[in-house]
């Protein structure tokens, strides 16, 4: 199997994980991943499908700056300009772009702060983090709609090969060196997420 194939693999792979937990509704979501350095080419989600389907044209072949390679057929993912800052600026392998109820709530919860923290949990090791008092950040950005605008806000934020950003009331995006690494993210945010927002109605509810 070449490199290409494998990629594509890779990435289906964890298309289906991440439908099997329901993160792609309403055909929203996108996912990428990088095939090759020099010249930075990457696999995209092709726009507008159901992601949770498996077909021959999910993925689009794209360039540096996220534009299909000659003879692809379809449409890049809308959100394509987001991916090419990280596969632009980092060492990131994979970026994964998921909505969900939770992801969105503490989007708007902490909007107005900027980002939202966590400490003093053990998925926290998820991040490679094992002190016992410490903390992750997720910054927080507005979902303009206007995608390069949108891009160049996120870019501020991809500083590291790992990463990731909530866009308000709209989803997150997470990417890591591997694809492995990025879904594991992806999934701990997720939980803090879901944790965070049971925890906050519980405490309302028992007021
Ligand atoms: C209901 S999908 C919303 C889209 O605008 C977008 O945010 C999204 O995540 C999927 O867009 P896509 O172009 O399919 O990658
Ligand atoms: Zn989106």
């Amino acid at each position: 199997m070449n490199d290409r194939d494998k990629k594509w693999g890779e990435l289906a792979e964890i298309k289906r994980e991440l439908a099997e937990r329901d993160w792609f509704p309403a055909t929203s979501g996108n996912l990428a991943i990088k095939v090759s350095d020099k010249p930075l080419t990457f696999f995209v989600t092709a726009s507008g499908k159901d992601k949770r389907k498996q077909t021959d044209e999910d993925f689009i072949h794209v360039d540096q700056n996220g534009l299909p390679l000659p003879g692809q057929k379809g449409k890049p993912s809308a959100e394509t300009l987001l991916h090419v800052e990280i596969f632009k600026k980092t060492k990131a392998e994979c970026s994964l772009h998921v909505h969900t109820v939770d992801n969105n709530v503490i989007s708007e919860l902490y909007y107005e702060k900027g980002s939202v923290t966590f400490k003093g949990q053990e998925i926290m090791k998820a991040f490679g983090l094992w002190e016992e008092d410490a903390e992750i950040t997720v910054p927080i950005i507005a979902n303009h709609a206007h995608i390069p605008t949108l891009a160049a806000e996120f870019s501020n934020y991809v500083k590291k090969d790992y990463g990731a950003v909530l866009i308000r009331n709209h989803g997150i995006t997470v990417w890591g060196q591997t694809p492995f690494a990025a879904k594991k993210y992806l999934e701990a945010f997720e939980f803090l997420f879901s944790y965070h927002v049971k925890l906050k109605l519980f405490s309302i509810t028992n007021q």
